[in-house]
């Protein structure tokens, strides 16, 4: 697991090369998505280098964490629409090349194995997106998360609805209480994952995910079993973290041509 203390503009700058430079040498990679605010500042980055250096996605598939079950087809909240405005509408996809879990299909059961075939169907997913939530969840991997989970439906634990709420108009009601989310064995299988997370409120999640123990309780911490894990931090969020001097000697001394 490389982690990286950076000031947060740099964190996205960081993610995007390597998403960029994915793209340049395989320009059928498949890309996992994340929503969330921590990405914001990847997908600003992935547009301004879609704009201006013509980085294209032409031919990249992408696919979603998650998604809330019963929010509305137009629903500004549902994860869909929220990708869509945050970086599909901003690239140039194909259409049809991102996909999510389905949570308005009238069998969830279903839509969940089918979501777990199709990104089976082109292979897996080469470089996942991560953020991280407050109680140590990934995706909306909750707390008891089996370790070995695939794409199903789970009940959001109200620590996370209260974290969520902010885009809900500040209003628990609103906040869905259940979602379908990829499992941690789902996003384990992505052969390269990147995980941002910034401020304080994530410092203690950010410690138990480099430096805990392996624990469903902090559903993170499967990510040390993973061969290729990048943690991007600011200093709020790593302001936990025990060993926080030696991963800035690491990443100072890294050479250039080795990148994430
Ligand atoms: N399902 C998402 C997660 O994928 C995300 O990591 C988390 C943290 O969000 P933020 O980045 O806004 O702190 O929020 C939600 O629960």
């Amino acid at each position: 697991m490389e982690v990286v203390i950076a000031p947060g503009p740099e964190l996205g700058r960081l993610a995007a090369a390597a998403i960029e430079k994915l793209v340049r040498e395989q320009p059928d990679a498949v890309l996992g998505l994340a929503t969330g605010s921590s990405p914001l500042a990847v997908y600003d980055e992935l547009a301004r280098r879609h704009a201006e250096h013509g980085l294209s996605f032409a031919r990249v598939r992408a696919f979603m964490l998650d998604e809330y079950v019963g929010l509305a087809a137009d629903h500004p909240e549902r994860y869909r629409n929220v990708i869509e405005k945050e970086i599909a509408s901003r690239v140039n996809f194909a259409p049809g090349a991102v996909q999510g879990p389905d949570g308005l299909a009238d069998d969830l059961v279903g839509a969940c194995a089918a979501y777990e075939d199709a990104i089976a169907s082109v292979g897996g997913v080469d470089l996942q997106l991560l953020g991280i939530g407050t109680d140590g969840h990934i995706a909306f991997n909750e707390p008891g998360s089996s370790l070995a989970s695939r794409t199903r439906i789970k009940t959001l634990t109200r620590q996370t609805r209260e974290d969520n709420a902010r885009f809900f108009g500040g209003d628990l009601d609103q906040v869905p209480q259940h979602c379908l989310t990829q499992g941690l064995a789902t996003i384990m299988s992505a052969r390269h994952l990147v995980l941002l997370a910034t401020g304080r409120g994530k410092a203690e999640a950010v410690h138990q995910l480099v430096e805990g123990p392996v624990s469903a309780m902090w559903p993170a911490t499967i990510l040390q079993h993973h061969p290729h894990v990048t943690v991007l931090v600011d200093d709020a969020a790593a302001s936990r973290l025990q060993l926080a001097d030696y991963y800035r000697e690491t990443f100072a001394a890294k050479p250039d041509w080795q990148g994430l």
